[in-house]
């Protein structure tokens, strides 16, 4: 599994260099690396922490291309992230209804089950001590705080576990936990849920009826930093229709190598 953490380039993979990078891909050598960084008009000194960022995304494109064309998870890992209320839960759940083929992670959280949540099927509903020994024992994929309340994480063997006997896997969780994702599993496709408009968006949060005004205003507040997060995702799906937006990603779901 490679390692590298393209938006982090304070990190120790920051100071790598794009050719090391590049020629620590499984069948990438000297020859194909330099033909790969023309073709990405990279110059050959640079880091991955001094990369633009377009280049930065044309490397992350091809990446996944290239993992995707040579037995890779590529494109059956697809992250759904989007600001509070867009509908990222509605769509999941369309997805699970229609397409069965699609495996939904499970994920496990602190928080307490609402009336009708199924453990196992909506949630692991785990104490702290347990979120605690989970993180500790390396069981989590990523997992976050969010919008400062509980803990949410992915489990990490059923998408392993899914990805290796061929499943694509969905994985709906925060903005957070999507860039967390990105530096486990370079590799894997985000998508970024969009409202039609920000009036639509208050007006979703609103109508759920699940926070009082003041949590209302909060994740409002919340949502205006995360709607800035969507340049760094690989796609962009507005909600208008539910039907239709989890068909959009049901369809970036496909082999990359049928696409083509
Ligand atoms: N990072 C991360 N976020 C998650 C995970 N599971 C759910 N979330 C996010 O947690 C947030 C709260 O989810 P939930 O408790 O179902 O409430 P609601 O979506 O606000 O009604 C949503 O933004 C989810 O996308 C996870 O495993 N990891
Ligand atoms: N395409 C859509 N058109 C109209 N309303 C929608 C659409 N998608 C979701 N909603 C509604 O918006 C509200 C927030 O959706 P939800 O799935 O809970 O958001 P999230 O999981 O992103 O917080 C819900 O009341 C849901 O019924």
């Amino acid at each position: 599994m490679l390692r590298v953490a393209y938006d982090d380039p304070e990190g120790v993979e920051g100071r790598l260099r794009v050719s090391e990078f590049l020629t620590s891909i499984p069948a990438i050598g000297q020859t194909k690396c330099t033909r790969i960084m023309e073709e990405l008009q990279i110059a050959n000194s640079k880091r991955l922490g001094g990369l633009g960022r377009l280049q930065r995304r044309r490397l992350r494109e091809f990446t996944a291309g290239w993992i995707a064309d040579h037995g890779g998870t590529g494109d059956r890992l697809v992250v759904l992230a989007g600001p509070t209320a867009v509908g990222k839960g509605t769509v999941a759940g369309y997805i699970r209804e229609h397409h069965p083929e699609v495996k939904l992670s499970v994920s496990a959280t602190t928080r307490a089950p609402r009336p009708g949540e199924v453990e196992g099927e909506h949630y692991f509903f785990v104490s702290d001590d347990e979120f605690d020994r989970m993180i500790a024992a390396g069981e989590l994929l990523e997992w976050a705080t969010v919008h400062n309340a509980y803990r949410y994480g992915t489990p990490r063997g059923p998408v392993e576990e899914a990805i290796a006997a061929g499943s694509s896997v969905l994985l709906e969780i925060d903005i957070q936990g999507a860039r967390s994702v990105r530096r486990a599993m370079p590799e894997a496709t985000l998508v970024f849920l969009l409202p039609p408009t920000w009036d639509e968006l208050v007006r979703r949060l609103v109508g759920r009826g699940t926070e009082s005004p003041a949590e209302q205003q909060r994740r409002l507040e919340t949502a205006k930093v995360e709607l800035a997060a969507v340049e760094d995702f690989d796609h962009q799906v507005v909600n208008h229709e539910v039907r239709e937006a989890a068909q959009k990603v049901v369809d970036l779901m496909r082999p990359r190598r049928g696409r083509r």
